[in-house]
C-alpha cells in the first residue's frame, strides 16, 4: 500500500493506493493532523502496512512537522515530492521551475496524464491557481506547463474585505449575477472575479479543450462559471499525480 499526502494552507488530503487504484481517500482540518493514523487505520486492511509514502507540501514546515509525528507509528519515512523541470512526461515551463508549487505541479502531471491533450487546470483551495497546459510543441505527445495565475482562494478574498473595511461583514450566501444586498454583492463580487480569471485564462488555450476543476471550492465556483466552458471536475486531482508518479517505475 502506497500513501499519497497533499498537505495544501487549509486541509490534508490523503488517499491509500494498492495495484494502481484507490483504496480509500479523504481530507482533514490542518488542525486535526494528528487524527491522520487514526484514519489511515480504518482504512487499511487488517495486516497491511504502508510501503511507501509521497509527501506534497505547500503549508510549510509546521505542518511538514505535525504530519512525520502523526505518521511515527506507520511511517517508511516521507518522500518529498517537489517541482522538477519535468516529471511524467510534463515539462515544466516556470522561469525557475522550483519555485512552482509542488501542488500546482502535481495537479498539472496528473491532468496530462488523464487528458493527454491541451486542458486549462483550475484549483479553487486557500488559493485560486489557474495554470495552463499545452502539448509539448518539442515533444508532440508530451505535456508542457505554458505559465498560470495566483489569486486569493473564495475565503481569503471575503476575509480581507471583512478585515479591512469598517462596514463589510464576513458575506454569506448565493452568487447572484447582478447583486442587490451586500452579502450578495461580496460574494458575487469574489465570485465573479474568480470565474472571470478563469474564462481569461481558458483564452489561452485551443477552443474546446476541457477545464479542469478541483479543490475545497470547485462546486461553488462552477456554478457561477460560462456554461459553455467544458469543466471537468475532478476530486483530489494533485492525488492522482502523486499517484501516476508513485506508479513509475523508480530511475535507476
Ligand atoms: N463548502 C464550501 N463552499 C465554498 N468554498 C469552500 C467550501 N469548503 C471549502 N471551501 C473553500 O475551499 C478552501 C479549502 O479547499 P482545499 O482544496 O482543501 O484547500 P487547500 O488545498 O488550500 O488546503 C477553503 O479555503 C474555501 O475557500
Ligand atoms: C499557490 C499556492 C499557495 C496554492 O496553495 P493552496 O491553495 O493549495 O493551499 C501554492 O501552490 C504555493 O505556495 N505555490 C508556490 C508559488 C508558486 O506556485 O509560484
Ligand atoms: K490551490
Amino acid at each position: 500500500m502506497i500513501l499519497l499526502l497533499d498537505a495544501g494552507n487549509t486541509r490534508l488530503k490523503w488517499g491509500l493506493r494498492q495495484a494502481g487504484a484507490w483504496r480509500a481517500r479523504g481530507a482533514l482540518e490542518r488542525e486535526r493532523i494528528g487524527d491522520l493514523p487514526h484514519a489511515l487505520r480504518q482504512a487499511l486492511p487488517a495486516g497491511q502496512g504502508l510501503q511507501r509514502i509521497l509527501f506534497c507540501n505547500v503549508a510549510g514546515p509546521e505542518v511538514a512537522a505535525a504530519v512525520a509525528q502523526a505518521l511515527v507509528p506507520l511511517s517508511p519515512g516521507l518522500e518529498n515530492f517537489l517541482a522538477t523541470p519535468e516529471a511524467a512526461g510534463v515539462r515544466n515551463g516556470y522561469a525557475r521551475p522550483a519555485q512552482l508549487g509542488a501542488d500546482r505541479w502535481a495537479a498539472l502531471v496528473g491532468a496530462w496524464n488523464q487528458e493527454r491533450r491541451p486542458c486549462l487546470v483550475v484549483n479553487a483551495g486557500t488559493a485560486l491557481t489557474i495554470d495552463v497546459l499545452l502539448e509539448d510543441p518539442e515533444r508532440p505527445g508530451h505535456g508542457y506547463f505554458a505559465g498560470g495565475c495566483i489569486l486569493p482562494g473564495f475565503d481569503l478574498m471575503r476575509g480581507a474585505l471583512n478585515r479591512h473595511t469598517a462596514q463589510l461583514p464576513l458575506a454569506e450566501g448565493d452568487f447572484a449575477e447582478l447583486p442587490r444586498s451586500t452579502d450578495a454583492a461580496i460574494v458575487s463580487g469574489c465570485l465573479h472575479a474568480q470565474a472571470g480569471a478563469v474564462e481569461r485564462l481558458y483564452r489561452q488555450l485551443p477552443p474546446g479543450s476541457p477545464c479542469l476543476l478541483s479543490g475545497g471550492g470547485a462546486a461553488q465556483l462552477d456554478e457561477c462559471l460560462d456554461p459553455a466552458l467544458p469543466v471537468r471536475r475532478v476530486d483530489y486531482l494533485v492525488l492522482e499525480g502523486l499517484a501516476r508518479v508513485a506508479d513509475l517505475p523508480a530511475v535507476a
